[in-house]
C-alpha cells in the first residue's frame, strides 16, 4: 500500500540537479527520530541537522550526536547572534537549528535532512520558500499514544503535554506537501530518502 500521499500542486519534474532542504515534522511519539536512524543506518551519506536545545539528554543522548545540549543563557546567545535558521519552544523546551552548517552543505550541493516541529517547519516555509515539507503521521490516534507511552523516556506529565502538541500538529498537516504514514519505518525511511533525492513536484508514492 502506498503511504506516501503528495499535497504538492507543482507539476512533476525532471530529479533535482540543486541540493533540496527537507523538512520532517510531525508529533511526538509518531516515529520520527526511529526513522531517521533508520535511513541514516542504510544511507549513512545522508546528512541530517543537528539541533540546539535546552531539554536534558535522556539516557544514552550525547552532546553533538542528537542534540547540541545548552543551557538558556546559551540559547539566548544563539538567538542573538543570528546563528540559528529557525527556533520554536516545544513542550516547555527550546529548540533551534544552527543555520551555517546548513547553508555550508547545501552550498557544498547536498541534501539536508531538518527534524523539527510544526512552527519550524512553518519559519523554514517563510526563509526557504523551495524547501520541501513532510508530514510524519501516525496510522491512528491510538497507536500514537500508545508509541509515545511505551516508548518509557517521559512522565506522565510531560506525555500529556505533548499529546496536547500532538492535537495542533496533526490538524496541521495539510499545510506540508507530503504526507507519509509511519506503518513500516523500513518503507516510510525509503519514501524519506527518495523524497530527498528529487524535485518538489517529482514526490515518489513508493512504499
Ligand atoms: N523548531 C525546531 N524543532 C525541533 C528542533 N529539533 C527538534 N525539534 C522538535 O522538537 C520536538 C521535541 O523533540 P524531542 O524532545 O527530541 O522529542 P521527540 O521528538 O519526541 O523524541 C520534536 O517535534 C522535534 O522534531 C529544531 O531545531 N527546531
Ligand atoms: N513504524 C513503527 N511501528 C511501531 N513502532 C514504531 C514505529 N516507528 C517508531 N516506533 C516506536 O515509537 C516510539 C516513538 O518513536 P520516536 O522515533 O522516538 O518518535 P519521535 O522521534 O517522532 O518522537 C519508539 O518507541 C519507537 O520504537
Amino acid at each position: 500500500m502506498s503511504s506516501a500521499v503528495s499535497r504538492g500542486t507543482t507539476p512533476a519534474g525532471p530529479p533535482a540537479r540543486q541540493p533540496r532542504l527537507t523538512v520532517l515534522s510531525g508529533p511526538s511519539g509518531v516515529g520520527k527520530s526511529t526513522v531517521v536512524a533508520h535511513m541514516r543506518k542504510v544511507h549513512p551519506e545522508v546528512w541530517l541537522s543537528v539541533s540546539a536545545t535546552t531539554r536534558t539528554p535522556r539516557p544514552g543522548e550525547q552532546h553533538g550526536v542528537q542534540y547540541f545540549f545548552v543551557d538558556d543563557e546559551e540559547f539566548d546567545k544563539l538567538i542573538a547572534n543570528g546563528e540559528l535558521l529557525e527556533w520554536a519552544e516545544f513542550a516547555g523546551n527550546r529548540y533551534g537549528t544552527p543555520r551555517k552548517a546548513v547553508l555550508d552543505r547545501l552550498e557544498a550541493g547536498e541534501p539536508v535532512l531538518l527534524e523539527i516541529d510544526l512552527q519550524g517547519a512553518r519559519q523554514v516555509r517563510e526563509s526557504m520558500p523551495e524547501a520541501q515539507l513532510v508530514f510524519l503521521a501516525p496510522p491512528s490516534w491510538e497507536e500514537l499514544v500508545r508509541r509515545l507511552t511505551g516508548r518509557g523516556t517521559e512522565a506522565p506529565e510531560v506525555i500529556e503535554r505533548r499529546l496536547e502538541a500532538a492535537r495542533v500538529e496533526l490538524a496541521a498537516e495539510k499545510e506540508f506537501d507530503v504526507t507519509c504514514v509511519n506503518t513500516s519505518v523500513e518503507d516510510v525511511s525509503r519514501e524519506l530518502l527518495a523524497l530527498m533525492l528529487h524535485r518538489s513536484g517529482d514526490k515518489s508514492t513508493s512504499g
